[in-house]
């Protein structure tokens, strides 16, 4: 376990007893003014989850800088030693752009796009999931634990084991995983079924993620299972659920505070004081049904169900993955329509609907949660949905409603929201007009039980009971792990027909 030495001679993230593997690091560089640049700590969510059990005992974080080119220098930051990985221009175009967002992304989120499958992607896939075992491999100490994170990496459990089968890993999917008839689509499903079969736990959001994932090793590759947990190779990987969470007292804080509140007014009375605000956040992203709530409000405001100015939908939709072509579709065609509702419906006092496609600070999200009436989050499928759960954690004052797609992960949790099928327009309409004209008693009622749930699902204890999970699996396994050594052979590197 030789670590990695940085061009100042120190041996950065040797022996690590925690590593954390994803495909981004926990930091972003930032460019200052002055032209310098520096390491930022990411504002998601994922960070502030990890934080706790990787920094301060030594632990590593392996990933992708976010930019094309050489990687730099392994660095310590916040308590944890960052292993950057490199992607060149190709490996960004083939495994992130292509395999992970135009293969995977789509074909997980129940192919709301259609999943292109180029095998040049899946070779690349191949080799840069080589590359982050590697890294790992160099940095975790003898039986250390290694958590490795979502789609893009579903190899790297198979891979890592094969060089360092003392390890306990835990693979954690961020995103749904469909069911066999979809699965089976992809012309490498052998390959990622045994890729994630490397690690002693595979988490998913919900029970049935975990559901279809044992199916599949059952019925693809004929693999014993009792329950939740598969036998393989000599050992057994158990598949269950663990729904992500928020720091839910933090934001909670956050958002009683008073220059955000300050703030929530002075948004109000900037809209123009309207007496009703619908907000929407998102990520610019297909499966989030953005779409779907603009032909919502349009069509509210064309019965004269809702009136402007008097009632305004403001949608934040922040920038992603901006190369890759159902992106750019799809934000031609959001932006489109809302230039027709405001064509129509605005007026010389403000738009109808006020549309930023740009990322906002946490606290002027928190401050929009506080302003906004009703919260709208229709996607057509989601892992979690963890705006939704912001909303929630903001509204301390019990005020305020939720609209929330029935295919969201979240739905599952927050039960007293006004759950909608986001291919139902007409239902979509129906529960935004309750949600709009719900009694403030009502309101206080249902956000109070679901901010209950929250309280105790929290970020804290999503890591935790991972990680506890993670270190009751490990036991009981073989040790050593010398079967898992001579591995049965990876089916990576073969065509469609086998897999
Ligand atoms: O990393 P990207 O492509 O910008 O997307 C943002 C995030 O989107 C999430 O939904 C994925 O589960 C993460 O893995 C991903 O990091």
């Amino acid at each position: 376990m030789s670590g990695m030495t940085n061009n100042t001679g120190q041996d950065v993230g040797a022996d690590s007893p925690v590593v954390v593997v994803a495909n981004r690091l926990p930091v972003d560089q930032v460019t200052d003014p002055d032209g310098s640049t520096r390491w930022q700590r990411s504002p998601g969510g994922l960070v502030t989850a990890l934080e706790p059990f990787v920094a301060g005992r030594g632990g590593a974080w392996v990933g992708w800088s976010g930019s094309a080119g050489e990687a730099p220098e392994p660095f310590e930051s916040g308590g944890m030693s960052l292993i950057p990985v490199s992607l060149t221009e190709d490996e960004v175009d083939r495994y992130y752009e292509g395999m992970s967002n135009a293969s995977l992304w789509p074909l997980y989120h129940d192919v709301v796009e259609k999943p292109e499958y180029h095998r040049a992607w899946w070779d690349t896939y191949v080799q840069v999931n080589k590359r982050f075992a590697d890294r790992t491999a160099a940095v975790a100490a003898e039986n250390a634990i290694v958590w490795v994170h979502d789609y893009q990496l579903q190899l790297v459990p198979a891979l890592l084991r094969q060089q360092r089968p003392d390890l306990t890993i835990g693979f954690f999917l961020h995103i749904p995983f469909p069911p066999y008839e979809l699965f089976t689509q992809l012309p490498w499903r052998s390959a990622i079924v045994e890729g994630l079969l490397g690690a002693d736990l595979v988490g998913f959001q919900r029970p049935a993620a975990a559901q279809n994932f044992v199916q599949l090793a059952r019925r693809l590759h004929d693999l014993p299972a009792r329950g939740p947990v598969v036998e393989y190779d000599g050992r057994t990987v158990a598949a269950r659920a663990f729904p992500i969470s928020i720091d839910v007292a933090a934001f909670d804080e956050l958002a009683r505070s008073p220059e955000v509140l300050a703030r929530a007014k002075e948004i109000r009375a900037e809209l123009g004081d309207p007496s009703k605000i619908i907000l929407g956040v998102d990520r610019l992203d297909y499966t989030k049904g953005i779409g779907v709530r603009l032909e919502a409000f349009e069509e509210l405001l064309e019965d004269g169900a809702v009136e402007t100015p008097d009632t305004v939908l403001v949608q934040v939709a922040t920038p992603s993955r901006e190369r890759v072509e159902h992106y750019v579709h799809m934000r031609e065609t959001i932006e489109q329509k809302v230039g027709h509702i405001n064509g129509v419906f605005g007026s010389i006092a403000g738009p109808a609907v006020h549309y930023f496609n740009q990322s906002m600070r946490r606290e002027e999200l928190a401050a929009l949660y506080r302003a906004a009436d009703v919260m709208l989050v229709t996607p057509y499928r989601d892992g979690m949905n963890l705006v939704a759960k912001e909303y929630v954690a903001a509204r301390g004052d019990l005020g305020g409603a939720l609209v929330l797609s029935e295919f969201a992960g979240a739905a599952a949790e927050l039960k007293q929201a006004f759950l909608v099928n986001p291919h139902d327009i007409a239902g979509v309409k129906n529960q935004l007009l309750r949600a709009l004209r719900m009694e403030p008693a009502e309101a206080a009622k249902r956000m109070r039980a679901m901010r209950r749930h929250l309280a105790k699902n929290d970020l804290d204890h999503w890591a935790g009971s991972f990680f506890e999970a993670l270190r009751g699996q490990a036991v009981g396994q073989p040790t050593g792990r010398e079967v898992g050594r001579s591995s049965a052979p990876l089916s990576m590197n073969r065509g469609g027909a086998q897999g």
